[in-house]
């Protein structure tokens, strides 16, 4: 048996003898003939290590903000926009900023000083009143993963580089977002236009208070030794792209929106000027709960007219792409584009697939397909050229994550990918995925190209299928049914899925969830706004719609089983080939949907729920139960008109359960 695992025998060469005379024979030691090095100290030893950055590109013409200017001047205008975006609001000007490491020796990593004095007419000159104002704040801007991997190894406690290469981060007492938390500015136009009271994710809150916050998270980033920024891109459309910047304390924060967010080239980062909307993220100072509208230490505040969201108590990532998420659900539909809380794909054909449905059922597993091209895991705008992917990352669950079953998501987590609360072996660092010990909502967020088969740029044609999918933990849902125009729309609507909450905590019932167009708590406007734009869409486009269970089978939680990957995928494969299209259907009780009777590779008698169950009465009951949630929350959406005409409505109120 060969003990190296190559499967060869092992070879066994005598070890060569060390030799501690020189070839002279002269008694001393040379331990090499190479000439000496060119430094005197091991600092000049280090700074021969580090070669300065080629400069970029010089451009030619008068192509942006910035373009024709000097470079020093250019990188000094730079600063002074950051330093203008951190500026607080009731001392007048921003703090003095300072580019690179407080921590660096060498001042060649310190540059260009931009202040308040500084060749920057509109700052009023105001005498130095306060301590803050005496010192510099250091800016770590568009920091590369190597150098955001050393600051976040150096300074962050719980950071380690795993066994693959990736940086696993802690982020603190929240591993989740806090949908409460989350406060949107009313005035006269968001009032107005926004979707607000029951139901709505946009919970109110005055300019005077965002602002109180605002200077908390401002004041909070500037008496620190240095912060992160961030100057990056949104959506894939050129004609429809966002500039935004990421203000932040942390190098974990920092790299997941450089992974999350579209990567500016150089020549881009160089004319990038105003952003169009700042995140200052402040997440581990808390807010003031004596401060009006707090109902926690937790505060994600968003404003529209001034465009800029403040994070305070929650170093939860996912606040930050998920706040944005909401920015674009305001900013596309005014031009006429539809935003969308789905992943998608592309076949080699060109036919574009939308996967939406709530959180962890299923659009980052199902639209990561080895036979597809990745357009985007979880955000998209379809406008009326076809789609985009909004971010420049997934960010993919890794909990239970296995190599065999997730080959493309697994092999993505390496060098640059940051893994938010996962367990790790202490010595070997290899991620033990199954361990829920920190939080069951452990995260991988990678850059796009870190998938193969990535479509670079994340554009494709109009969408040929629109899959909803849920994940029903009643086991009562088909495993796949197609769906007309107006159940398409019903579903959208209702937007239902029933995951299984705290499975340690002995939880046997499943609950349903309602979250209208799939991502209720991302949506600016009324639901029927979004749902009216994707009727028109795949009417437009004879785009089709399917319903995908990716939950339970056999039973409910408890007594079924999740259905296997493996017979999802057979399913989605036979969508997107066009063969399930031309199969043949028969109507299900109660919500009258439309059940393929076989599919290649998936056993027939699964795709009717009601054969998987032993105790029919009780897949009866359960139906029916299910059938009543559903109802129970249309009914908000029934006194709304969506669309042109009343015909598509009363369609959709029809295209509901029915017993
Ligand atoms: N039949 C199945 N179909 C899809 N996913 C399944 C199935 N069975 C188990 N899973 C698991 O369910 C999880 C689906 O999570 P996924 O990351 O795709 O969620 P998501 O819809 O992208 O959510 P989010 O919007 O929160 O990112 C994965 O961990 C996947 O391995
Ligand atoms: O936003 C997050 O934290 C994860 C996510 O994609 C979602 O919940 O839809
Ligand atoms: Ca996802
Ligand atoms: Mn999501």
């Amino acid at each position: 048996m060969a003990a190296n695992g190559t499967g060869l025998p092992m070879a066994r060469k005598p070890l060569a003898k060390i030799v501690t005379e020189d070839k002279q024979g002269n008694g001393m030691c040379h331990d090499d003939s190479a000439k000496g090095i060119k430094a005197q100290t091991i600092d000049e030893l280090h700074s021969l290590q580090k070669k300065r950055s080629a400069p970029t590109t010089p451009l030619e013409g008068n192509q942006g903000a910035f373009a024709s200017l000097p470079d020093d001047e250019r990188r000094r205008q730079q600063l002074q926009s950051i330093s203008a975006s951190l500026a607080s609001l009731t001392r007048g000007a921003g703090p003095k900023v300072v580019r690179g490491d407080p921590a660096a020796k060498s001042s060649q990593a310190v540059e260009h000083v931009a202040h308040r004095h500084h060749h920057h007419v509109e700052a009023p000159t105001i005498s130095v009143s306060d301590d803050s104002s005496l010192k510099f704040t250091h800016v770590l801007y568009n920091l590369s993963p190597a150098e955001l991997y050393e600051q976040a190894i150096k300074y962050e406690k719980g950071s380690f580089i795993t066994s693959s290469g990736a940086l696993a981060t802690l982020s603190g007492a929240k591993t989740g977002r806090s949908p409460r938390d989350k406060r949107v500015v009313m005035d006269d136009t968001t009032q107005n236009e926004l979707w607000w009271g029951r139901g709505s994710p946009n919970i109110e809150m005055d300019e005077h208070t965002f602002l109180v916050n605002r200077e908390r998270a401002v004041d909070y980033l500037n008496s620190l030794d240095k912060v992160f920024v961030n100057d990056q891109f949104l959506n894939w459309d050129p004609q429809n792209r966002i500039k935004v910047r990421i203000v932040s304390a942390r190098a974990y924060h920092s790299l997941f929106m450089h992974n999350m967010c579209i990567r500016p080239t150089d020549e881009e980062l160089e004319n990038f000027g105003t952003p169009d909307f700042t995140i200052y993220n402040a997440g581990q100072f808390p807010c003031n709960r004596y401060t009006h509208y707090m109902t926690s230490s937790t505060s994600t505040d968003l404003n529209l007219a001034r465009k800029e969201m403040v994070i305070l108590g929650t170093q939860y990532a996912g606040e930050m792409k998920k706040g944005l998420f909401s920015v674009m659900h305001y900013l596309m539909p005014k031009r006429q584009i539809l935003s969308l809380h789905s992943g998608c794909n592309m076949g080699i054909d060109g036919d574009v697939a939308l996967f939406f449905g709530l959180s962890g059922t299923g659009k980052t597993t199902l639209s990561t397909d080895h036979n597809r091209y990745l357009i985007g895991d979880d955000e998209h705008c379809w406008s009326d050229y076809g789609v985009s992917n909004i971010e420049g990352g997934c960010y993919a669950k890794c909990i239970d994550l296995s190599r065999e079953k997730e080959p493309d998501i697994w092999n993505a987590i390496k060098f640059g990918t940051v893994l938010e609360n996962v367990v790790f072996d202490e010595h070997t660092r290899e991620v033990e995925y199954g361990d829920k010990s920190v939080t069951e909502n452990t995260r991988a967020a990678y850059p796009i190209e870190y998938i193969p088969n990535a479509k670079l740029p994340c554009i494709g044609p109009h969408p040929k299928n629109v899959i909803l999918l849920a994940c029903d933990a009643f086991g009562v849902l088909p495993p796949v049914s197609k769906l007309n125009l107006a159940q398409t729309m019903y579903h959208f609507i209702s937007g239902y899925t029933a995951l299984v909450a705290g499975t340690e905590d002995g939880i046997k019932e499943p609950t349903a969830t309602f979250s209208a167009c799939f991502g209720a708590a991302f949506i600016m406007l009324h639901p029927t706004k979004y749902a009216a734009m994707l009727a028109e869409k795949m009417q437009k486009h004879g785009a089709t719609g399917w319903l995908v269970n990716t939950g339970w089978s056999g039973g409910s939680y408890g007594s079924g089983n999740r259905i296997k990957l493996a017979y999802t995928r057979r399913i989605i494969d036979a969508i997107h080939s066009g063969s399930l299209l031309n199969a043949t259907y028969e109507k299900t009780d109660v919500f009258g949907l439309e059940i393929p009777t076989e599919i290649e590779g998936v056993p027939s008698e699964i795709l009717r729920p009601e054969n998987t169950w032993g105790d029919k009465k009780a897949y009866k009951n359960t139906l029916l139960k299910l059938g009543g949630l559903f109802k129970n929350n249309f009914e908000t959406f029934t006194n709304y008109k969506i669309g042109k005409d009343t015909m598509l409505t009363q369609e959709i109120l029809a295209a509901g359960p029915n017993f």
